[in-house]
């Protein structure tokens, strides 16, 4: 028989039972909340999107007609946040005034963010710059020190006065062959020359005009950094990227690329230290870079000091967000007026019946010139010149709509899209309709989202104020002055509007117009 004691002395006590049971029951939790997290992990709500294939995601859905044409098309049976594969990389793909709204501003500090491309890295000496730099305090500092110094009054003043001249030259070469009424004019040309003169006028003075001693001239490098700036197919492949881009020969273009622009940003700062170790420079005749140069020696309040890369980094923003964005919103202004009779006389009539006659452009004032305001934004909501923004990056964890977004998801904002929703623009949203803008406060949708050339947030565009301003004050001087004409044998209708370009969409071939000198009847 069993010794009853020994018996009872095997049996745990009370105490060693209730901790028994105690431990087992942490475990049982402890695994069950494992469990549930996993499976909580396993299964996060995703946005729809269409199905995707290996290796190649959804690129065969987008690939054949612009990018935000074809999203914007799958967005309509996916709806307004929408998941899709660009090889195997993930974007989220925002397509409603209310989704963006969401994106850039109830959660601008969580979407504030940038993409890390292998172009971009290189064009921006290591995203040092401001469009493409992830949200940091660098980024804070570097766009403060832009819009002080770039986009301040005392720059304002400079840039209206350089405008001036440049238009005054323009108006003198078309005068000198207008009378003729046959010569047709490169009006893609004569913009991107009055742009780029004004744009690195004020940002460095007139050295520009000097071209690398090396390399392809100034236009064509200026093409072929916009053309980097879109991205690689191996930007798509973040595992095999590097060998499809080294196969495809697109690596030697970024070398090649980087090396032409880097030797001319090279030139025109050296040019920039020379004059500044020879006599004082009087403070109103510095263009930006002289200001910044004189920075870096520094720390400012905040105790950062700019360095060398990074005014690298600044000029190749001026150099590729400042130009091409403004030439093509010109030229698709310019290409709409002209298919658009009743627009062009209408404006035309607006223009010079506030000016009266005057000799000088000078006193040519756009401010009271209301219908030539809603030209310039009908112009952007019909062509918004860069129509899925730049890329937005989430930092944190959040939901949208409902659906859950990790940190380093891509956004694309369709703001091309949203300023063509009839939901929001009515039956005549693909119309060319100026008049839509009487009612509305000239804001181009910031608070509404409804429109977004510009972007939205704190990384909207710098120059969302000075740009339309300029646009204005080109178009009103060409329209004063002159009458325009589609060369002859090209009817309004079979001007030619096809889109071209990625991250800036301008008009795909050329505009050419026959301008003649307006005569005032006595
Ligand atoms: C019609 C003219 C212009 C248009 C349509 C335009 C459009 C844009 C857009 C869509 C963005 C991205 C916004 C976003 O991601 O939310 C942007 C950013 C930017 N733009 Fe412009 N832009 C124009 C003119 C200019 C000019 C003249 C400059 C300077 C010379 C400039 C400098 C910049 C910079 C530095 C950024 C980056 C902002 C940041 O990431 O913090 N842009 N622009």
């Amino acid at each position: 028989m069993l010794d009853y004691n020994i018996f009872m002395a095997s049996l745990p006590d009370q105490w060693t039972l209730t901790t028994a049971l105690l431990i087992v029951s942490i475990i049982f939790i402890c695994l069950h909340t494992l469990r549930s997290n996993r499976s909580s992990m396993a299964a996060p709500k995703l946005p729809p999107g269409p199905t995707n294939l290996p290796v190649i995601g959804n690129l065969h859905q987008i690939l054949g007609k612009p990018r935000h044409e074809s999203l914007w098309q799958l967005s309509k049976e996916y709806g307004p946040v929408m998941r899709i594969f660009i090889g195997s990389k993930q974007f989220l793909i925002i397509s409603s005034a209310a989704m963006a709204k969401e994106i850039l501003k109830t959660q601008d500090h969580i979407f504030c963010s940038r993409e890390f491309f292998q172009a971009t890295k290189r064009l921006t000496y290591n995203f040092v710059d401001i469009a493409f730099s992830p949200h940091s305090s660098h980024w804070r500092e570097m766009r403060k020190l832009f819009v002080s110094e770039f986009m301040g009054p005392k720059r304002a003043k400079l840039s209206r006065h350089v405008l001036v001249t440049e238009m005054e030259s323009v108006i003198r070469s078309l005068s000198s062959h207008a009378p003729s009424n046959t010569t047709e004019v490169n009006i893609s040309d004569m913009c991107l020359e009055i742009v780029k003169q004004t744009v690195c006028k004020v940002a460095f003075g007139d050295n520009y005009r000097t071209q690398p001693s090396k390399g392809p001239s100034w236009d064509v490098m200026l093409t072929e950094t916009m053309e980097l700036l879109n991205g690689s197919v191996g930007d798509s492949f973040p595992l095999l990227g590097f060998f499809i881009d080294w196969f495809s020969g697109w690596n030697r273009k970024l070398n090649d690329g980087f090396r032409n622009l880097d030797a001319y940003i090279d030139m025109i700062i050296d040019d920039h230290l020379k004059h500044n170790t020879g006599e004082e420079i009087r403070e109103e005749d510095k263009d930006f870079l002289h200001t910044v140069l004189d920075m870096s020696s520094k720390e400012n309040d905040s105790g950062y000091r700019v360095n060398h890369a990074d005014i690298k980094a600044l000029v190749m923003d001026i150099l590729t967000g400042g130009i091409d964005t403004t030439v093509v919103t010109l030229v698709w202004a310019m290409s709409e007026i002209i298919r658009n009779p009743r627009v062009m006389h209408k404006l035309q009539s607006e223009i010079r019946s506030c000016t009266g006659r005057i000799q000088k452009v000078d006193e040519l004032d756009t401010t009271k010139m209301a219908y030539l305001k809603m030209v310039v934004k009908e112009t952007m909501r019909l062509h918004t010149p860069a129509p899925l923004l730049i890329p937005h990056v989430s930092v944190s964890d959040t939901q949208v709509a409902g659906y859950d977004v990790f940190p380093g998801t891509a956004v694309l904002l369709n703001a091309w899209g949203i300023a063509r929703d009839p939901t929001t623009w009515g039956d005549n949203a693909t119309e060319f309709y100026p008049e839509r803008f009487k009612d509305q406060d000239g804001d181009f949708g910031r608070d509404r989202f409804e429109m977004l050339p510009f972007g939205g947030g704190r990384r909207s565009c710098p120059a969302m104020n000075t740009a339309p301003a300029n646009i204005e004050f080109v178009i009103a001087t060409l329209l004063y002055w002159f009458d325009w004409e589609l060369p002859s044998g090209i009817k309004c209708e079979d001007l030619n509007m096809e889109n071209g370009g990625t991250l800036v969409v301008g008009k795909k071939t050329p505009l050419y117009l026959v301008p003649t000198k307006h005569k005032w009847e006595d």
